[in-house]
Order: C-alpha cells, then structure tokens, then sequence
C-alpha cells in the first residue's frame, strides 16, 4: 500500500509482528496472504504491523485476536529478521506462541493450514520466512566436542550419549589433528548414536565428509566461509559458520548458511587473545543479521536466558554441555 511504502522510506523498517501458533502434534500454523495485498498467496505466520508505540506483544495479540480469533496467553520472541524487499523494508519479529485459548479461525477470508515442522521448506513463504522456519526447527543449546586426542573414540561416544541423554539435540562433532579417516571410522558410529536420540550432527569444517557420511551437515569455520560464493551443501542439510564480527555475519548470511555461532561472548580460556563482546554488543550484531545465531564462548546452561533476551537462538558450548565423565544424566 501506498502508505506503507511511504512509511517505510522516512522511518525506517516497518515492524511486523508474527505468531507460531502449534497443535497437539506439533504442527505449525500458516495462513495464505490474501489477492491483492504485499506477497499475496504467500504462506506466512499470521500476524501484522505493530501500531504507533504498541508494545510487539499487544501486537501480537491483538494481530492474532484479529486475524484467527485466538486468544495468547504466553509467548516468547523466536527470531527478530531484519529484511529488505524491493518495495519496502520490515523487520519480522516472529513469537513462539507456547499457550493460546480458542480455536484459529479464519477471520479475515484468509486460508488457513497446519504444516510439519519439517515440511515447511517445500511451502511457498516470503524469504523474510526463511530464517524464522530455521529458527523454530533449532534446539537451544548446540554442544561443540571437546578437543579429545586422536583414539578417544570410547571417550567420545560416551560424552554424546551423556549429552543425548541430558537432552541435546544439536551437535558439532569436532576433532582437532584427526586424520579424515579416523573421523569417517568414528563418525558413522556418532551418527547411528545421534539418530537412536533425534538428534543432529554436524561435522567441523569437512563438507565433503560430512556429504559422504551422510551426516546433517557441517560448520564452518569463518576463514573457510570466507573463500566461498555460495553454500557447499544442499538446503536439505545444515551448513553453520563461526563469526565474530559483522563481516563474518554478513559472509556467512551472503553464502546462504543456516544458522552461525557468534563468539566469545564471555572470555574463554581456549581464545585468551580474543576480547569478549559482551552481551550489549552480541545484541547489537544479532539485530542486524537475518539469521539464528548462538552465542558462544565460555557460557553456561544458566545463561540460555541471557542469549535469549539478546536475541540469539541460544548457546553453544563445549564444557557446559559435555558434562563430567562420571555425572548421572540431569
Ligand atoms: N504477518 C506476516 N507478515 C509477513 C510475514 N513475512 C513477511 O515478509 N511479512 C510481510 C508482509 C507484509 O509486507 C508485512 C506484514 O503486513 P500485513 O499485511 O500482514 O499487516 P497487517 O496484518 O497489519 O495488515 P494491514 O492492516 O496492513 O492490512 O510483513 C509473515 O510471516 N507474517
Ligand atoms: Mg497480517
């Protein structure tokens, strides 16, 4: 609308809120743009424009009271998408809606459709989309491997299984001086671990392995995101990249990845030369990038919340999520 483009152009990103509303088996639900309006007959996550000084959650609410009758009851921001179409530019904040009364109806003519979480890649959404789905297919907390020596094979599939069982379900199998091939030995045996417990592997920096495998994907590190175009893996699998800063953000948003790490919120003893961001500036970095990002390094379980309210998609960890030898799963 004519209006909205105005807008847009004297005062920044236009903010739309949106809900992902679930059923009792998980599936999201989406609803069709109707003719006539910006992206028409695209399937989105209902919701709309934040009103002059409306707080994104009144939004929220009252966009979800408007569109499907729903009533929210608690939610929690998933992903914050700054994003640029020809004709305008938003910033999606999209909302995990985790408890609502009454049933979504449509209110508004618009079609309405509950979709598998895992079947929303092959659903016609805006791009502004892509990120948000990502994001609520991610966990929490992604466990990194520690740096074991080469033939701590028993060590390892203990750890993941203790991480498996404390309920991690995000892993990136990392293994400084292996050999590729006693990382193929190894891998198959973590990726058979990884499926009993619905978990996702993904392999350090080896994409070629980790398509050989037949692992769900692979992490880059930056220097490597740095030297390519475009992603080394199909969107059927993950492909995350270590950041640091905002060009490496850019970067990695640029060859089409996933999902990044962004690093070292706190000082870590494996980077003592790196200087640490610090929540404030982590907050300003994930602002600007459209895409799930876990802060990283030297965190804690506790401070999940912390990465949350800074907008990230969580935490990765070694340490934290490793646990000791000995301990009794949580
Ligand atoms: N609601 C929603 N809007 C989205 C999504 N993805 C996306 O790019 N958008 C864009 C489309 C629109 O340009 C803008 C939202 O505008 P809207 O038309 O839904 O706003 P609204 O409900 O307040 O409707 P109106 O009063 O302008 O008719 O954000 C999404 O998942 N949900
Ligand atoms: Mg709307």
């Amino acid at each position: 609308m004519g209006s909205l483009d105005a807008e847009s152009m004297t005062s920044g990103p236009i903010h739309v809120v949106a809900g992902v509303l679930r059923d009792a088996q998980g599936r999201v639900l989406l609803a069709q743009r109707p003719p006539g309006t910006h992206l028409a007959g695209l399937w989105e996550f209902p919701g709309g424009k934040c009103e002059d000084g409306e707080a994104p959650v009144d939004a929220l609410a009252r966009e979800l009271r408007e569109e499907i009758g729903i009533v929210v009851e608690s939610a929690h921001p998933l992903i914050g998408v700054p994003f640029r179409y020809p004709d305008k530019s938003i910033l999606l904040d999209v909302w995990q809606v985790s408890a609502f009364s009454g049933i979504p109806l449509s209110r508004e003519s618009q079609r309405l459709a509950w979709v598998e979480p895992d079947a929303l890649d092959g659903v016609d959404m805006p791009p502004a989309d892509r990120p948000a789905v990502t994001a609520l297919r991610l966990p929490d907390r992604y466990l990194i491997t520690p740096a074991l020596a080469p033939g701590e094979d028993d060590t390892l599939m203990r750890g993941i299984e203790r991480a498996c069982r404390n309920g991690v379900r995000l892993i990136q199998l990392r293994l400084p001086g292996w050999s590729s091939e006693r990382i193929a030995g190894l891998a198959r045996r973590v990726r058979n671990l990884c499926r009993d417990h619905g978990a996702r592997l993904l392999l350090h920096a080896d994409w070629k392995l980790a398509a050989v495998l037949g692992l769900d994907g692979v992490h880059l590190p930056a220097r490597a995101a740095a030297t390519l175009v475009q992603r080394p893996l199909p969107v059927d699998r993950w492909v995350a990249v270590s950041c640091h800063d905002a060009a490496e953000l850019a970067q990695a948003a640029r060859i089409g990845a996933d999902f990044v790490t962004l690093s070292p919120v706190y000082e870590t003893p494996g980077h003592p030369e790196a200087s640490p961001l610090g929540w404030e500036r982590f907050a300003e970095l994930v602002a600007e990038v459209a895409l799930p990002v876990f802060a990283l390094g030297g965190l804690e379980t506790d401070d999940i919340d912390a990465a949350r309210m800074s907008g990230a998609q969580g935490i990765a960890a070694i340490r934290a999520f490793w646990g000791a030898e000995n301990s009794a799963p949580v």
